[in-house]
């Protein structure tokens, strides 16, 4: 079994829990009593042309273990917004990354720019449990999921006014990625099989992905200087989570990123 298929044998005992818990109709009934979801497209693209961060909040991680204790991700969050983050991303895979719903729950009360719920998601079930919990983007995994499993929850997510987060690792998936309809496709430095992480997976693959489609380079991306050289190999946006949950200063964390992605020398090589 690789780490990819250890995980989400996991994630689908935890999710037939929740399953019984709580029917979908009552999910339902939830997702009926919010408001709509915030545009995840326009404040990825940003306005000015610059690069722009996604910050995420992550306990820990299977290749590294616990990382930060994280007692407040409201307050966290609160930080990535004020150093200028466009979106946060919430882990709510519990197992391997300790995370929850609650906690996606309490960061979407607390910040105004669009929340991520980053999972691995394979029913749509956890899509309106998402939405229900105030989720604005929805990362799919391309390595999960057979190809007619894809394009149903791409289709489920953008139905419910979300915007799918579509995460490939190559040429292939990235194609299949852009045939499920993605109109945001996460491009990761992560092998999901084998956790490594490969930094010239993001140009390999930015490739194939057409300029309307938002490019977001995922993982390993250690401060300003990585940030930078993927804004050059055509990134749209930047995810981060390790660098800015163990810095110590998340809100200039990413402020010195924001920097970096609106460095004036971008100006000629992005559109
Ligand atoms: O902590 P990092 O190396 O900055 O990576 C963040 C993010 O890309 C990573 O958490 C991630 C990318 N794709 C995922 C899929 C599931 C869980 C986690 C992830």
């Amino acid at each position: 079994m690789t780490v990819l298929e250890d995980i989400v044998a996991g994630v689908r005992e935890d999710l037939a829990d929740r399953q019984a818990r709580r029917p979908l109709e009552s999910l339902k009934e939830a997702v009926a009593a919010r408001p709509s979801a915030r545009d995840g497209v326009s404040a990825l693209r940003g306005g000015s042309g610059a690069l722009t961060i996604i910050a995420e909040v992550k306990r820990s991680s299977p290749s590294k273990g616990a990382l930060a204790d994280i007692a407040d991700p409201a307050g966290l969050a609160t930080e990535y917004e004020a150093g200028g983050a466009a979106a946060v991303s919430v882990l709510t895979e519990r197992r391997r990354f300790g995370g929850s719903l609650e906690d996606l729950e309490s960061v979407r009360e607390t910040v105004e720019i669009p929340v991520l719920r980053k999972d691995f998601v394979v029913s749509p079930y956890q899509v309106w449990e998402a939405r229900a919990h105030g989720a604005d983007l929805v990362l799919l995994i391309v390595a999960a999921l057979e190809q007619p499993v894809l394009t149903g929850l791409v289709e489920r997510v953008h139905s419910l006014g979300m915007t799918a987060v579509v995460e490939a690792h190559d040429r292939d998936e990235a194609r299949r990625a852009l045939d499920a309809g993605a109109r945001v496709i996460g491009i990761n430095a992560r092998d999901l099989h084998t956790l490594e992480v490969d930094r010239s997976v993001f140009p390999d693959v930015a490739d194939v992905v057409p300029d309307d489609v938002v490019r977001v380079a995922e993982s390993g991306v250690r401060g300003p200087h990585d940030v930078l050289d993927y804004a050059r190999a055509g990134a749209h946006a930047v995810l981060v989570g390790e660098a800015l949950v163990t810095g110590g200063n998340p809100r200039a964390a990413v402020a010195d990123m924001v920097a970096a992605g609106s460095h004036p020398s971008l100006r000629t090589v992005r559109r």
